[in-house]
């Protein structure tokens, strides 16, 4: 299956947080690539990667990166396709660097950050999924659907002091 979705991260090191994004593109059965790029470590692949990004068949891209994380923003720049951005939990500032490299970016650039960590890599993945559902009715069916079984995981289990 043709991968829509490219996910991207500054270092192996962000991929139990980034793994988020994969464990519901897998629930979801949407298909994706996964590579390491970084902005400031290998900057020729990255440009590399932003300028084929299109050619290559992806419709969206999420880019995870902890610290100075200047890989979601650069990305950005070098394509049109949308950038979701996920700011890994650092260790010196508990993802707060990460969160405010990502998300002030400047106007005419576009990155659509996530919230710190792995729930935003989750929701960056399941954002991936509701944009590609757009033009994809068994997605969006199996999009309902995942969203139905949690509502329902919900209302059946009021009582805050008993197990989920
Ligand atoms: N923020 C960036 C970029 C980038 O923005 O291009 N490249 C690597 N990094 C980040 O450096 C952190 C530490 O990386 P190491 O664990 O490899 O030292 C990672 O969270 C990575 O995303």
């Amino acid at each position: 299956m043709q991968a829509k979705v490219a996910v991207i991260m500054g270092s192996k090191s962000d991929w139990p947080t980034m793994q988020g994004a994969a464990d519901i593109m897998d629930k979801l059965q949407v298909a994706y690539e996964v590579e390491v790029v970084s902005a400031h470590r290998t900057p020729d692949r990255l440009m590399e990667f932003g300028e084929q990004a299109v050619a290559r068949g992806f419709e969206v891209i999420i880019a995870g990166a902890g610290g100075a994380a200047h890989l979601p923003g650069m990305v950005a720049a070098k394509t049109r396709l949308p950038v979701l951005g996920v700011p890994v939990q650092s260790r010196a500032l508990n993802g707060m660097d990460s969160l405010l490299s990502i998300v002030q970016m400047p106007k005419g650039i576009a990155v659509g950050t996530l919230a710190i960590g792995e729930a935003g890599a989750f929701n960056a993945g399941l954002m991936a999924c509701q944009i590609l559902a757009n033009n994809d009715p068994a997605l969006a069916e199996r999009l309902e659907a995942f969203r139905q079984a949690q509502t329902e995981t919900v209302l059946d289990n009021p009582d805050p002091r008993e197990e989920a």
